[in-house]
């Protein structure tokens, strides 16, 4: 019944037991294009695959997309979830069931609106010293890639906003931990869509040379991750917590870390060290790498169009700042509205979390077809944004689109870079903020452009949306 009801839904033609994982290719930016274009095209907004003998059904309609993340059953991620475990544990990206409804209600208040609010100082600073980098680098470099800077500077807010620990990775530049990251990406990203990935964990780390560097890496990542905890757990101990200024007068900041060694410390959650640092890896990961490639494709889009758009924004900029240096606040953010809809133009044309995985628990109806329970479902974010209904001439960069009178009327799950429903992203308004406050930094200071020649990049499918071969920008001083 399962294999009849998956076969029913159109798709590329199979080989017995390996399925389409042959026709997939090995590249970030091949695999971007078969899954959102190629096959989106040839079969439409939902089509099935065959990793092996496992099925995946993606989707890339607004209906299918509400059907699934609206829901309050389908809520638990997709089996390809599995090759994520070594690395990020059963965090709150990864967990299901009950176990996720109690940490995502425990750790929802580290996100709360007045508790974001004292994390300004950390955006500022932080976004200051990117600037002083690129100020650095400018003097000697025709071009710079701002890619690895950026990840640089979202590591750096990350550890010292959600886990109080200073790291100064954009200072101290070479970061074993960045370049594990990256290499653990894209090497599981490779497993998936291989051979490799019909092996077991356990012969795959043990036996075969991709599985064991990929063991490496993972290594070095869940020491540095570890050596948070601990410098934190150490502060916690000491009862050295931070105190920021906000409107009600004098408050803790308490940071993520802090509300989960407390809570274990004081017997409020039966989280066990292993639990933690699976959540710690989660939030380093889906705090930074997110947010760094928000950053560097908005980057991108302005220097891409330096005349329209990027002007504008510098014109609300000065209105708003003028010809000072001062930091940036929540209330500087309200007023910078042509900004934010250059942010959620880039975040539509590059959503940084082109995929997301969900495992559907019980049988649905998606554009007609029946999907049995326990299919693995894509939910293709990249396709769903190109669609010409909602969003036409869809490879334009229009931040228009998003004026208030634009929106209206707009299916809202046409549109989710964040993802929408019970388990969207926790980071949300905290990834807004910051966002806003390092890109009004860098272009209160610095005008970007890019070599004609370099166009277009091209956009690598990961767990994350990446440039590849980085993003070499053409920087200049606006004073
Ligand atoms: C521009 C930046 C960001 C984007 C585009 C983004 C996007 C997303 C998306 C699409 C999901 C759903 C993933 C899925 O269901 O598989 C998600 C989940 C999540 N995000 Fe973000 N994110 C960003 C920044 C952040 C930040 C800054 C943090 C932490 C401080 C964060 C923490 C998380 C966590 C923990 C989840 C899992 C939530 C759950 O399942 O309950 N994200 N994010």
């Amino acid at each position: 019944y399962f294999f009849q009801q998956i076969d029913n839904i159109p798709g590329p033609l199979k080989l017995p037991f390996l399925g389409n994982i042959l026709a997939l290719p090995r590249d970030g930016p091949g695999l971007l294009q078969i899954f959102n274009v190629k096959w989106t095209r040839a079969y439409g907004h939902i089509y099935r695959f065959w990793r092996g003998m496992f099925p995946i059904v993606n989707i890339s309609s607004p209906s299918d997309v509400e059907a699934i993340l609206a829901s309050q059953v389908h809520i638990n991620k997709s089996v390809t979830g599995a090759f994520l475990l070594p690395w990020l544990g059963d965090g709150l990206l990864l967990s299901g069931g009950n176990k996720w409804r109690k940490d995502r209600k425990l750790l929802t208040p580290a996100f709360h609106f007045q508790i974001l609010d004292g994390f300004f100082d950390v955006f500022n600073r932080n976004s200051q010293i990117f600037v002083e980098q690129i100020s650095k680098r400018i003097l000697d470099e025709n071009e710079v890639d701002i890619y690895p800077m950026t990840s640089r500077c979202t590591l750096d807010i990350i550890c010292e906003a959600a886990m109080g620990i200073q790291i100064n990775a954009q200072v101290n530049y070479d970061s074993e931990y960045i370049n594990a990251i990256d290499r653990v990406e894209s090497m599981i990203q490779g497993r998936v869509n291989s051979l490799l990935g019909l092996l077991p964990d356990w012969i795959y780390f043990q036996f075969t040379p991709h599985g064991r560097e990929c063991q490496t890496y993972l290594d070095i990542v869940h020491s540095f991750t570890r050596k948070v905890v601990v410098a934190r757990k150490t502060i916690v101990n000491q009862q050295v917590v931070d105190e920021v200024e906000c409107d009600s007068g004098p408050k803790k900041r308490r940071a993520f870390l802090d509300l989960l060694l407390e809570s274990a410390r004081n017997g409020e959650s039966d989280m066990s060290e292993a639990d933690i640092i699976n959540q710690v890896d989660t939030f380093m990961f889906e705090g930074h790498d997110t947010t760094s490639a928000a950053v560097t494709w908005f980057l991108y889009c302005m220097a891409t169009h330096p005349a329209e758009q990027q002007d504008r924004v510098y014109e609300e900029l000065y209105e708003c700042f003028g010809d000072s240096d001062r930091p940036c606040s929540l209330e500087d953010l309200s007023k910078l509205k042509y900004l934010e809809c250059c942010i959620k133009e880039s975040l539509r044309r590059h959503p940084p979390v082109p995929l997301i995985r969900r495992r559907v628990n019980e049988d649905v109806r998606l554009s007609g077809f029946n999907v049995p329970a326990d299919t693995s479902l894509g939910i293709q974010i990249y396709a769903l944004h190109r669609n010409e209904e909602f969003f036409p001439d869809p490879e334009a960069f229009k931040p228009e689109r998003f004026q208030p009178d634009q929106v209206i009327g707009r299916n809202p799950f046409a549109y989710v870079p964040f993802s929408a429903g019970p388990r969207n992203c926790i980071g949300q308004k905290f990834a807004m903020y910051e966002d806003k406050v390092i890109v009004s930094t860098l272009l209160r200071q610095f005008r970007f452009g890019i070599d004609v020649h370099r166009l277009p990049i091209k956009e690598s499918l990961n767990m994350i949306l990446k440039p590849e071969g980085g993003m070499p920008l053409l920087i200049a001083p606006r004073r």
